[in-house]
């Protein structure tokens, strides 16, 4: 086969603006009733087919290793700075899903510039999967004569759902052209109802130099007896219902707060900033308030980097659409 072109595109981050628990299923997931947002703090990925089988990636941290070492305050060889390079890298896995799926020969070339930390609660390695799918089919297909481009709609979603339950979301809604931010998500967090936000959401996000796994929070977690419903909420974003009628909510930063002792000072120093609706995001330990404007943002960011106690990466954001751009060169 020949080499295909470079395919690029920036996966970005998501904060959980509601999460709410439904239920304890027997396969060990919970049913959900979540509202994800994407937002403008991105990574960034190059993925080409190459003729040499399997996936030879490379990562590296966009703003330098050491910048953001420093940033976190511990040492450059830090754990929280390791992705994986093997197949515990969702990207792997999602290429090898779509080489066994598309039944394709030879491999892939990608390169994976890093900014989203991980065990964030931010979705960074499900969006770089997210992306991954899109690039590889889009490479597949320049580079293949089968005509697999209208299985897409059908297949990308089912394989975004194999490799985790917050990777179809960063597909964005695959049959419209619709220009969309945010989605109500039930199921495992799969089943997606997207929808355009009436205002752009503004944010300022703290990542408090410490990584939680999303399964022990889960296996810590309590099912309400009277779940809350994220439909006030949703109708809120889309401008049905007035915006200060809303309210924020994640089930899982009880649990997550008893696992890392991070997190609290994140949401002490949020709740003090001037912002409003300060709570983590999915599984921690990332923790968010919302801002009036990009300036507000800008500003309350540039004083928690001098208030918060220790390491941490704090960036004002901007709710954005989903999918990502893609590039080819
Ligand atoms: C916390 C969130 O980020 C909110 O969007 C997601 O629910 C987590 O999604 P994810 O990281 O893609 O999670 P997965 O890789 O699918 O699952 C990791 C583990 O989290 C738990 N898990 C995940 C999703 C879910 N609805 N219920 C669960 O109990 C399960 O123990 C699972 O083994
Ligand atoms: N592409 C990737 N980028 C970063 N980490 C990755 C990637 N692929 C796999 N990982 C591994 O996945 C784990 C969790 O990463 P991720 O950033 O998705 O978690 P998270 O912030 O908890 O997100 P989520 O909101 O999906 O729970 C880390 O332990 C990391 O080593």
């Amino acid at each position: 086969m020949t080499e295909s072109r470079w395919y690029s595109t920036s996966p970005p981050a998501k904060l959980n603006l509601f999460l709410e628990l439904l239920a304890r299923r027997d396969d060990g997931f919970h049913e959900l009733d979540t509202v994800m947002i994407a937002i403008d703090w991105r990574d960034e990925l190059r993925v080409r087919r190459t003729s040499k089988p399997g996936v030879q990636l490379s990562v590296d941290w966009s703003a330098g290793r050491e910048s953001i070492a420093k940033e976190l305050q511990v040492t450059d060889d830090h754990e929280l700075l390791l992705v994986p390079t093997d197949d515990k890298n969702l990207v792997v896995r999602a290429l090898n899903r779509l080489t066994q799926t598309l039944n394709l020969d030879g491999g892939w070339e990608v390169q994976l510039n890093k900014n989203i930390p991980s065990g964030a609660g931010m979705g960074g390695a499900s969006s770089d999967a997210a992306s991954a799918l899109r690039l590889g089919w889009e490479a597949a297909y320049e580079t293949s004569s089968a005509t697999f481009s209208p299985l897409k709609h059908e297949m990308l979603p089912l394989l975004a759902a194999e490799i985790g339950s917050d990777v179809p979301f960063f597909l964005g809604e695959l049959e419209s052209e619709r220009d969309v931010e945010c989605a109500q998500a039930t199921g495992r967090g799969e089943k997606l109802s997207f929808f355009t936000l009436a205002n752009p959401l503004h944010a300022v996000v703290i990542y408090p130099a410490a990584s939680v796994s999303t399964a022990q929070v889960y296996s810590h977690c309590q099912v309400p007896d009277s779940p809350q419903s994220s439909n006030d909420l949703v109708r809120a974003l889309q401008g049905i219902r007035a915006e200060s009628e809303f309210s924020l909510h994640n089930a899982l930063q009880a649990p997550a707060r008893g696992l890392s002792s991070r997190i609290d000072p994140a949401l002490e120093c949020l709740s003090k900033a001037g912002l409003t609706h300060c709570r983590m995001t999915g599984s921690g330990s990332a923790c968010f308030a919302l801002a009036d404007s990009s300036q507000q943002a800008a500003i309350a960011a540039e004083t928690l980097r001098s208030t918060f106690p220790g390491g941490a990466l704090i960036r004002p954001v901007v709710s954005c659409v989903v999918p990502s751009e893609i590039h080819i060169a």
